[in-house]
């Protein structure tokens, strides 16, 4: 546990970066500190390593003031990845990663071995060991700084804009193969960001701060929308905000219709549904074609599974030429679909809690 008890932070200039903050950080959750530009949350992060000192309050981890333990002792036991990656220019990927376990003792040989190890839980190829930084993507230097940040297996991992330096497709893979490896790793995360969207995605809790570093907001993700607690809270998430919550709900009590039994060559007749049209499931590839009366073939879409959320059964039924989806139940099972309209009823309450 990661505790901020009534935390200042007045900076010799006279800015008020962080202002009698009090935050309660879960051991093994993924916390985000998430507000516009100046609003203290690096501020914030750094009080927790002891690269900023706090004006007063206290920083406490599992009952310990950080301010009691040793810097260079602290900082071993906490995972840092930076924006920019923070590579150094001159050392090879994998000594790269090495460094930590270095810092630690462990010889070349065994720390490289651990480095090796790192590499491939963030999915960075074996080949790319011996290169240097300069010789690498954006998205892979980031990997690099996280497997650094992992390497010495650290309880703690602060993340200070770890995705904002690359393009927004590598940073949709990031954030997804981060929270993957959350979810492998457990570890207690810290990150900051000024982008609510990967704050949504990625936090367990997300901090809401606000210029001066106040605490707006220190709640899950879906009560962040649901119920914005402050006006400043409430703008930051008013773009899209019904469609962003449809992330978080299931689908759960949606009604569906049985699939006619398939014809000869696997085809499907949707008459029913739609006169002329028929589908073919491609159990393979997880997808189905659409097929209208001239024989004319829309597709591939994808099945959508049972547990999906509510917004991945309006992407697919949106994107179907028939308005209706196939659905494949937790056994594998492709035996319904459903339409549009069937989604009304798991889509109104949104409406209602949006309005
Ligand atoms: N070393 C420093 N000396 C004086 N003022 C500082 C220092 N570091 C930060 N500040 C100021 O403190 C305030 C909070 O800065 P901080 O970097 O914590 O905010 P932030 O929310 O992380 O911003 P950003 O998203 O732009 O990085 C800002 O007004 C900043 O200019």
């Amino acid at each position: 546990m990661i505790t901020f008890e009534s935390v200042s932070k007045l900076y010799p200039g006279g800015t008020q970066a962080v202002t009698d903050l009090d935050l309660q950080i879960a051991t093994g959750s993924f916390t985000v500190l998430v507000g516009p530009s100046g609003c203290g949350k690096t501020t914030s992060m750094r009080m927790i390593n002891r690269m900023v000192a706090p004006t007063s309050g206290r920083i406490l981890i599992d009952g310990q003031d950080v301010a009691d333990i040793r810097a260079v002792t602290l900082r071993l036991g906490i995972g840092y990845v930076l924006q920019n990656a923070g590579l150094f220019p001159h050392r090879t990927v994998l000594d790269n990663i090495a460094t930590v376990q270095r810092l630690l003792g462990l010889s070349k040989a065994q720390a490289r071995a651990k480095a090796h190890e790192a590499m491939e839980r963030v999915g960075l190829d074996a080949s790319l060991a011996t290169r240097y930084p300069a010789q690498l993507s954006g998205g892979q230097k980031q990997r690099v700084g996280v497997a650094r940040a992992l390497a010495a297996d650290p309880p703690i991992l602060l993340m200070d804009e770890p995705f904002s330096a690359v393009d927004p497709i590598v940073r949709l893979e990031l954030q997804q193969e981060v929270a993957h490896l959350q979810a492998e790793i457990k570890k207690t995360i810290v990150m900051v960001t000024h982008d609510i969207d990967e704050a949504l995605i990625l936090g367990d809790r997300i901090a809401v701060l606000a210029p001066g570093g106040v605490l707006h907001q220190y709640a899950s993700p879906i009560d962040i929308l649901a119920r914005p607690a402050t006006d400043f809270v409430a703008s930051l998430v008013a773009k899209d905000r019904g469609f962003r919550a449809l992330s978080f709900e299931t689908l759960t009590g949606l009604g569906t219709t049985a699939l006619p039994v398939p014809g000869p060559e696997g085809l499907i007749d949707m008459s029913a549904l739609a006169p002329g049209w028929g589908v073919r499931v491609n159990r393979d590839s997880g997808t189905a074609a659409w097929i209208d009366a001239d024989g004319a073939v829309f597709g591939p879409h994808p099945l959508v599974p049972a547990d999906a959320s509510l917004r991945t059964g309006l992407d697919a039924v949106l994107a179907s030429p028939t308005s209706a989806a196939l659905l494949v139940d937790g056994t594998g099972n492709i035996g319904s679909y459903f339409t549009l309209a069937d989604l009304g009823p798991l889509l109104r309450p949104n409406e209602q809690a949006r309005a």
